[in-house]
């Protein structure tokens, strides 16, 4: 049994004063507990999760030599494609069991950070892959908008507060997959313990099983969501902010056992980013005599590139 608790975004923006205030609760509540939560009632739709992991899994069979062409060098793996083993978890030398593709913003109206975000990567002999990327970022993003304005309130912030933050926000869309397992991994896992940078990560795809959470215990806990879920938690980002009232849990994608090693697995990640402007300065209604301020002040974008150098994504 999955220890996830559930809960559906129909209810905050049901226009239903009580009915919103009982999603604040439960999401806030979940997001103090465990870190974790499996919500439904978001704005992607059957056809459209069906249509990405069509196109996802056309990408990932492609021939390496045309996978490669699309590894750009000097981004940080911020776009297009990264090769199989590449990045590692923080503080770990194996590399990770997976290869990925990062789809980014679609900036607009805003010329400066149109020039400090990398253009997204268009795979010319997938002609869907790109328009069915973007439609499911926009889903994503939208609904993780509504998410933020719930943790809002929980924090006793105004309810706007993320929507200036996320509006053409660093985001990242990350279709993962991790390939069969053909010989010992020896100490590789498909995804070593870790938690993720960003404010929230909502992952699609994690009824596949292998995903775990750390609990208060120290146990690894299965996180299963129903298909018309999104598994929701709770990155670095947001933890800092809220100087640690919210928290970032640690999770990993654990190898099958040996009779299931011939097949994949496939996840397909957002993680919500701000504008790198936004300062992760510990919230003043945070921090009280038993909740000493836990960070030094730091802008987004500075804790993003520290993070990206300790994946091996980016070099000092
Ligand atoms: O593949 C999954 O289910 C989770 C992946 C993950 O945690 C990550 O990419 O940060
Ligand atoms: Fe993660």
């Amino acid at each position: 049994m999955s220890l996830v608790p559930s809960v559906d975004l129909k209810d905050f923006i049901s226009g239903d004063p009580e009915r919103k205030q009982k999603f604040v609760e439960e999401i806030g509540a979940a997001f103090e507990n465990i870190g974790f939560v499996a919500l439904s009632g978001h704005f992607l739709s059957d056809k459209l999760v069906d249509d990405l992991y069509a196109e996802i899994k056309k990408f990932f069979d492609l021939p390496q030599a045309t996978k490669d062409k699309y590894e750009i060098e000097g981004i940080g793996g911020q776009r297009g494609y990264t090769s199989f083993g590449k990045e590692h978890a923080k503080g770990r030398k194996e590399g990770d069991l997976k290869e990925f593709w990062h789809f980014g913003q679609y900036v607009e109206d805003n010329p400066k950070l149109e020039k400090e975000y990398p253009d997204n990567v268009t795979v010319s002999e997938l002609p869907k892959f790109n328009k069915v990327g973007k439609e499911t970022y926009k889903m994503l993003e939208k609904t993780a908008k509504y998410v933020l304005r719930a943790l809002a309130i929980h924090l006793n912030l105004e309810e706007a507060y993320f929507d200036e933050y996320i509006k053409n926000g660093n985001s990242i869309l990350r279709p993962i997959h991790y390939p069969p397992i053909t010989s010992e991994p020896k100490n590789a896992v498909r995804a070593a313990a870790h938690g993720d940078i960003n404010l929230i990560t909502l992952l699609m795809g994690a009824h596949g099983k292998g995903l775990q959470v750390k609990n208060h215990k120290g146990e690894w806990v299965d996180a299963i969501a129903r298909p018309d879920q999104l598994m929701i938690n709770v990155g670095d980002m947001l933890s800092r902010l809220s100087n640690n009232k919210l928290l970032s849990t640690i999770h990993q994608v654990v190898n099958p056992p040996k009779e299931l090693w011939g097949t994949s697995r496939y996840s397909v990640p957002f993680f919500m980013h701000p504008i790198s402007e936004m300062p992760l300065n510990c919230l003043e209604n945070c921090i009280d005599e038993e909740h000493p301020k836990l960070y030094e002040d730091i802008s987004a974008g500075e804790f993003l590139n520290e993070r990206l150098i300790e994946l091996g994504l980016m070099k000092k």
